[in-house]
């Protein structure tokens, strides 16, 4: 039986126009709309179109979204002072610095001078903290956020499912797990130096592929009835944009699947809308 897809597509304008309804009250019950600000350094060219998407997709809803393209040139230091004044201005709620950055700049001395109620990115390790810690409050990441609202969306049970998270990246795979875990399905993280990644990935009723290998999952990994989210963005030879779970094979045995491109993708643009809107409550809650 081929599996049903979960529309990433679709559920990401669910998200948005969600998220449209709470900035209006927000606005009206505030006089100002959450900001969002984005910083992009250099042109690399799915960075750049990542951040223009944000920026635009931001004002479509409402948020007062900004996009800061600064030259590949640009320093660490010129960066944690831009970082520093988006910090100190009361009026953005959100700071996203788009990954990857600059081989000359360290990720880390960037990402921890964010302002942890401002980091709606969720990689300040204050947030990735509360979220391993399982303390409320915590920011995660748009990705696995937005992966939980598609397995949410498709009423998968977590209590007791089996989830086996192939990746361990901050962006992914860990938070991924933290979430999961949070629902209370029992998680193994893999990768690809796992061994015998196939036997555990075929006791998965929940598999989230995040290991950047194109088609590393066949169709006889899947377990009979799994849901299958897949994170992987590979080109192929061809130049088409591929996963990381061979589709057409695993849809033979996977209950839900999504598709790449069309699944995750859009959800995490969505989930980006969602977390800065909830952020900039968070912060007028605070005062
Ligand atoms: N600071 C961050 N940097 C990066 C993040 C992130 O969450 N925070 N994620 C990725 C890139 N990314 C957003 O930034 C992103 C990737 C893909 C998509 C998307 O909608 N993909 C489409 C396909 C698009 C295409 O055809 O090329 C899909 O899957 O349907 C959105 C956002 C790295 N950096």
């Amino acid at each position: 039986m081929a599996a049903k897809i979960l529309d990433g597509k679709a559920i990401a304008q669910k998200v948005r126009d969600e998220v449209r309804e709470g900035v209006a009250r927000f606005a009206a019950a505030h006089g100002r709309p959450p900001g969002l600000e984005v910083v992009l350094v250099g042109e690399d060219p799915a960075s750049v179109t990542h951040t223009r998407s944000k920026e635009r997709m931001s004002n479509e809803v409402g948020i007062r979204g900004r996009l800061r393209a600064l030259p590949a040139a640009t320093t660490e230091a010129e960066l944690l002072a831009c970082v520093a004044e988006l910090d100190a201005d009361d009026t953005v709620d959100g700071i996203l610095v788009q990954l990857p950055l600059p081989a000359h700049i360290r990720a880390h001395a960037v990402l921890d001078a964010i302002d942890p109620a401002k980091d709606v990115d969720g990689l300040h390790p204050m947030n990735a903290g509360l979220l391993a810690m399982g303390r409320p409050g915590a920011i995660a990441p748009c990705t696995p956020v937005g992966c939980m609202r598609l397995l949410a969306e498709a009423g998968v049970e977590l209590g007791g499912a089996r989830a086996v998270v192939v990746g361990r990246s901050n962006l992914v795979g860990r938070p991924m797990a933290q979430l999961l875990l949070a629902r209370h399905a029992t998680v193994a993280i893999a990768h690809t130096r796992t061994r015998d990644l196939k036997a555990l990935c075929r006791e998965a009723d929940v598999l989230v592929a995040a290991a950047g290998k194109a088609k590393l999952i066949g169709g006889d990994w899947i377990k009979e009835g799994a849901t299958v989210i897949d994170v992987g963005m590979n080109r192929d030879d061809a130049g088409k944009l591929v996963g990381d779970v061979d589709f057409d094979a695993a849809r033979e045995r996977a209950a839900w699947i999504t598709p790449v491109p069309g699944g995750v993708g859009p959800m995490t643009i969505a989930s980006l809308l969602a977390t800065t809107l909830r952020a900039a409550e968070a912060r007028v809650a605070k005062r």
